[in-house]
């Protein structure tokens, strides 16, 4: 295999590779751009107009999602996987990886449309790179951009996959996009209603990318991944990148389950206290009238809304950012 296909190896032993351009076999370019980061790009006749970038480790312990995209830059590498699409990957925060933790000072999720120039660190510099990765792997015009940004959570799930998608003032959610997401094996999507300070609202709100957080199970150590099923997602990144993807069938989104956001809990004090069990599952319903979480100044949250359910509960968040998502069911109305 090529030695570009070892990107992880590279990047979690902290190296440059010797030679940053390589060529596959039939001729797919692999270019190494920074640590963690690497360009693939077919012979231009094969190409097929698609620029999708695939990121994974933003979150350095969630390892099932890094696996993912190693074993398909190996596959990529050995000629395994012929590319009709240019592909950017990126393994988001090297250093928590190395590590194994989430992140080392601060979040880099929530760095970025601006927010790392707010900050200092290595991590804010990071998001910094990683907006510039992404903004001239995106400055082609009349190209097709996907954006799939891959995490694992926390906590276990009542729905174990799902997708957040980013909103713009004046930009739909595309029906076809939650086909495709569906048929990757999501079972629910977030729809989101405001402007948010996450890798997947950059490149859709900033670069005009088809943009998705993607959480995929439970966030274990390397190698203890069996748990995480990832085998319809893989299979359909695959067709994507092969260019031989079937048109998902959009009429009936097949049973996929949407949710919109109600409330997003943000942790305004120390004195911030959740009333959930340490070890609630992600879309637990909440009863209206139950006492969620409480703050500095006598702020109470309390459930008004019917069919309300949490994901991302965590209160042990930095003071000013958001300690869970309060989210209710949505309809497929104002998709485009
Ligand atoms: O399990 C958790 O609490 C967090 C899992 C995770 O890292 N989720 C992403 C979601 C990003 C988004 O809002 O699109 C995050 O919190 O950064
Ligand atoms: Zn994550």
């Amino acid at each position: 295999m090529l030695a570009l296909g070892k990107l992880l190896e590279l990047t979690l032993a902290g190296r440059e590779p010797a030679e940053k351009t390589q060529l596959t076999v039939d001729g797919v370019r692999m270019r190494w751009l920074s640590e963690g980061a690497l360009e693939v790009r077919p012979p231009e006749a094969r190409d097929n107009g698609l620029d999708l970038l695939l990121s994974a480790g933003i979150h350095g312990n969630e390892t099932a999602p890094i696996e993912l995209l190693d074993r398909l830059l190996h596959d990529i590498a050995r000629g395994d996987l012929k590319p009709r699409a240019r592909i950017l990957f990126l393994f988001g925060n090297p250093e928590a990886m190395r590590r194994g933790e989430r992140f080392v000072e601060q979040d880099v999720n929530r760095l970025f449309n601006g927010r790392h120039e707010l900050s200092s660190g290595f991590e804010a510099l990071r998001a910094c790179e990683l907006e510039r990765l992404a903004a001239s792997f995106f400055n082609l015009p009349g190209r097709e951009r996907l954006h799939y940004d891959l995490h694992t959570a926390i906590r276990g799930s009542k729905i174990e996959q799902f997708a957040l998608y980013p909103w713009k003032d004046g930009r739909q959610h595309s029906r076809r996009e939650l086909a495709r997401l569906r048929a990757a094996g999501m079972e629910a999507v977030l729809l989101q209603n405001k402007p948010s300070i996450v890798f997947s609202a950059y490149t859709y709100d900033q670069l005009g990318a088809e943009s998705f957080t993607l959480e995929l199970g439970k966030a274990r150590p390397f190698g203890q991944n069996q748990g995480v099923n990832v085998e319809r997602l893989e299979t359909r990144l695959k067709h994507i990148i092969e260019g031989t993807e079937p048109e998902p069938e959009q009429d009936t989104l097949d049973g996929l389950k949407l949710f919109s956001v109600a409330r997003e809990i943000i942790k305004h004090s120390d004195s911030f206290h959740l009333h959930l069990p340490a070890d609630v599952e992600n879309f637990s319903e909440l009863e209206v009238g139950y006492l969620l979480a409480e703050d500095i100044a006598q702020t109470r949250w309390v459930i008004e809304e019917d069919g309300a359910r949490i994901i991302f509960p965590n209160p042990k968040v930095k003071n000013g950012l958001r300690a869970g998502i309060l989210i209710v069911p949505a309809s497929a109305d104002g998709l485009a």
